[in-house]
């Protein structure tokens, strides 16, 4: 009875787990099958179905090819993608979320030229502990409001007064560059910190003591953040923030970003102090005269919007300069407009916009001018015409300090930075969240509503239909006569239309000012060729092998 009875309760499972594995199995198809049939009815999905890309896989889309895959090869991976794919439009899927990515400059105008698709995409909310919502950021009122504030204050007006300060942190530099001098260095670590120096002076208007040495300090914790949020854009797994706060990551999150906001809490505060002790020695606040002459140049541009097409509001501010003096630099206007009865601006608010100036200002000019001295160090030949022309500037009075009107003269130097923007574009993409359908010139596709747009300077400035030789470092491609043909987005380093970069002209300036510098005091000697770079794109463009140089003094006949 009881050998029966084992029997019969041995047998019952044998029977049942073919049929708990079919029910499993019929289940999952069938889930399956109602997500394919869901999924591929979604309006953007259907839009976007001819448009070429890997295959998905269900769920995950194409997130896989992330795993195990390091910051250095996942650019490499994105290049390969798109050369294999040979389209100007390419699409692909992170989990359920639709990715397109353009090149051609005549898509790219529909995005960056437009008034309508300003609103960046759901990865830049990942900088929101540390740039909070600032002008990189932030959209509708709060980022027109503050746009309009912050972008006269890199006025090419004020501008010139930062001559002395870029000056004076040139000599530093060069001082610093003379204990390195005839050693293979990473020229990179020099740059970064001379840039956080020049921008704590210029734009916080906050001097630097000697001892101080905050920038730099400053300038690694900012690299380690970009590392962090390079790997949570690729490694989706790592978006989510109950996911996240378990790894080690976050950990050394909360570490950088107290480094970088004490930095900018320690401005903030100097500033405000300047100020009570300027306004209780009874010194007029320059604010309303500032706000008023921006009032009237603002009239002046309402009445041109209208009937100009308007590539970029920074050319329009420049076209109807007023009022030389009264114009306020960045942190100074900030602190003047708060205190100013009726301004709402708030501390909270002032502190989102000194964290995205410095980082927006520093790490971009630091990696653009490392490419520039990089590949100067390289073509010894297109050194040799920078210091032509430096010696038809300057003549006999080599060491004397770098006036304006000289870097207007710089013309071949403007060039090669371009140029180096073209291949090296310090920001080599940018994205937008795209809230309705939009009709392509290039191709006959429609990027629908809901999709991420991915628009890569890297690509498109190496687009073989708007560069002769896209590959080749030539300067020459930004004479007058080689550029008037050319699409206006095929080249765009500082982004382009409404939400170009507030600074350009501040970075171009300064720029010029250090490289000239080091120019006249040094001859630069690469110790690799271009095709050893070893490209890294994480937010910053960087050469992941160092930017090594070799400086020796510069002796002239
Ligand atoms: C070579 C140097 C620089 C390059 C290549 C560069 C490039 C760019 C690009 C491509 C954008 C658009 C980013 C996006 O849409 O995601 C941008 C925005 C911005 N840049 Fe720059 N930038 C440079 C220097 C500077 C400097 C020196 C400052 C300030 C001192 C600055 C401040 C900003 C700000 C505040 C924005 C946000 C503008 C907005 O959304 O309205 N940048 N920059």
């Amino acid at each position: 009875m009881s050998a029966v009875v084992g029997t019969e309760i041995l047998a019952a499972p044998a029977s049942f787990v073919p049929n708990l594995f079919v029910t499993v199995l019929f289940g999952t198809v069938t889930l399956l099958a109602i997500y394919h049939f869901w999924f591929q009815s979604l309006h953007y999905v259907k839009l976007s179905k001819n448009i070429p890309g890997p295959t998905p896989l269900p769920f995950v889309g194409n997130a896989l090819m992330a795993i195990g895959v390091s910051p250095i090869e996942i650019m490499q991976k994105v290049l390969d993608i798109h050369k294999e794919l040979k389209s100007d439009v390419a699409k692909i899927y992170i989990g359920p979320k639709l990715y397109i990515g353009l090149t051609d400059p005549r898509d790219v105008e529909l995005i960056l030229g437009s008034h309508v698709h300003l609103e960046k995409s759901w990865e830049y909310k990942l900088f929101e502990p540390w740039l909070g919502e600032g002008l990189l950021i932030s959209k509708g009122d709060k980022w027109r409001t503050h746009r309009k504030m912050i972008a006269p204050t890199f006025h090419s007006s004020i501008l010139k007064s930062f001559m002395p300060v870029f000056n004076k942190n040139a000599l530093s530099l060069l001082n610093q560059l003379e204990k390195v001098k005839g050693q293979i260095f990473d020229v990179h670590d020099y740059m970064s910190g001379t840039t956080v120096d020049i921008l704590l002076e210029t734009a916080m208007g906050v001097k630097k003591t000697e001892e101080d040495n905050t920038g730099f300090e400053y300038a690694k914790a900012v690299m380690d953040m970009c590392n962090i949020l390079h790997l949570r854009h690729y490694k989706v797994w790592l978006r989510p923030a109950f996911i996240f706060k378990w790894t080690k990551m976050a950990s050394e999150q909360i570490k950088f970003l107290e480094i970088i906001h004490s930095l900018t809490r320690k401005v903030i505060k100097r500033k405000k102090e300047d100020y009570f002790v300027r306004v209780s020695a009874g010194e007029a606040s320059l604010y309303k005269e500032a706000v008023k002459a921006e009032e009237a140049n603002n009239k002046v541009n309402e009445k041109t919007e209208n009937y100009k097409y308007i590539r970029d509001d920074l050319e329009d501010i420049e076209e109807n300069d007023i009022g030389e003096k009264k114009r306020l630099a960045f942190l100074d206007f900030m602190i003047e407009a708060s205190q100013t009865k009726g301004n709402k601006l708030t501390d909270e608010e002032i502190k989102e916009e000194v964290d995205t100036i410095m980082f927006e200002g520093h790490d971009t000019t630091a990696a653009g001018s490392s490419f520039v001295l990089s590949l100067l160090g390289i073509y010894e030949h297109i050194q040799n015409k920078c210091i032509a022309e430096l010696q038809e500037i300057f003549h006999d009075d080599w060491h004397r300090p770098i006036t304006f009107s000289d870097t207007l003269q710089m013309k071949y130097l403007e060039r090669v930075i371009m140029e180096t923007l073209r291949l090296y574009p310090p920001v080599p993409v940018i994205s937008r969240q795209i809230n309705e359908d939009i009709k392509l010139v290039s191709a006959n596709y429609t990027v629908p509503a809901k999709a991420t747009v991915l628009i890569s300077q890297y690509l498109t400035h190496r687009h073989p239909k708007y560069w002769k030789n896209p590959t080749v470092f030539d300067p020459d491609n930004f004479l007058p006569e080689n550029c008037q043909e050319r699409h206006y987005y095929a080249y765009f380093p500082f982004s382009a239309g409404p939400r170009s970069c507030v600074g350009r002209k501040y970075a171009m300036l300064k720029l010029k000012v250090i490289l000239a510098s080091i120019l006249r005091r040094y001859i630069i000697i690469s110790t690799k060729k271009e095709e050893d770079f070893r490209l890294q794109g994480d937010i910053i463009l960087k050469r992941a092998d160092g930017f090594c140089v070799r400086m020796e003094e510069r002796v002239l006949s």
